[in-house]
């Protein structure tokens, strides 16, 4: 992970735009959390993180939460090099059974789903009861993998790169607490 010098990064912050205010992102994570509260109410289930940018959304979720829950962390990135690789490269697989369990995965973004979807798929060859994902962010746009969607979203996002509430660029900004993109006329 490179680092850049803070005056970089404040350029980027000074040629940002908020495109979903702090105020919204928190309204977001207590519609969530209603309806996790609602849908596993006695399940009991383990709650995945997917770091790295599931740790925000997961942090903020997690304190709304009235259901008894354990917590556990997963982590995957995709691989992006310019071949279009759709694999994730595994850091770090659980290291609980979660066979017989309820499973819900908690991440920052669903884009093309990918990541997602991926993990879904290997985590079910455990049998576990059932898993779902939870994720801060959709983005909008006709990309997404076929025949997978999330459970529960809090807010669409428009098709940009966009950084804050967990997500990062180039490894900085994950700490904003709204969502940010590049204005149009700086990219
Ligand atoms: O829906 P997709 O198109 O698969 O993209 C979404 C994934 O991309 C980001 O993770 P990334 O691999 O960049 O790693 P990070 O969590 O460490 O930022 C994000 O946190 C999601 O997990
Ligand atoms: N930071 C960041 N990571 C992503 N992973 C997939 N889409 C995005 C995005 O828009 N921003």
């Amino acid at each position: 992970m490179t680092q850049i010098s803070n005056q970089e990064i404040e350029k980027t912050l000074r040629n940002s735009e908020c495109l979903i205010s702090s105020i919204e992102v928190a309204a977001a994570y207590e519609r969530l959390a209603a309806q996790l509260n609602l849908h596993y109410a006695g399940l009991n289930p383990i709650v995945m993180v997917v770091m790295n940018g599931g740790l925000i959304p997961a942090g903020q979720l997690l304190t709304h939460l009235t259901f008894y829950h354990r917590m556990h962390y997963i982590h995957a990135s995709r691989y992006r090099d310019n071949e279009g690789t759709n694999e994730l490269d595994w850091k770090f697989k659980p290291d609980v059974s979660i066979a017989g369990e309820y499973v819900l995965l908690i991440d920052d973004i669903f884009d093309e789903g990918i990541t997602l979807k991926s993990i879904v798929e290997e985590l079910s060859k455990e049998n576990p009861l059932s898993i779902e994902s939870c994720v801060l962010l959709n983005k909008e746009h006709d990309r997404k993998v076929v025949d997978f969607d999330v459970d529960f979203v809090g807010i669409n996002v428009a098709d940009r790169y966009v950084y804050g509430c967990g997500m990062d660029f180039h490894g900085y900004l994950r700490h904003l607490p709204g969502i940010y993109a590049i204005k149009e006329d700086k990219i």
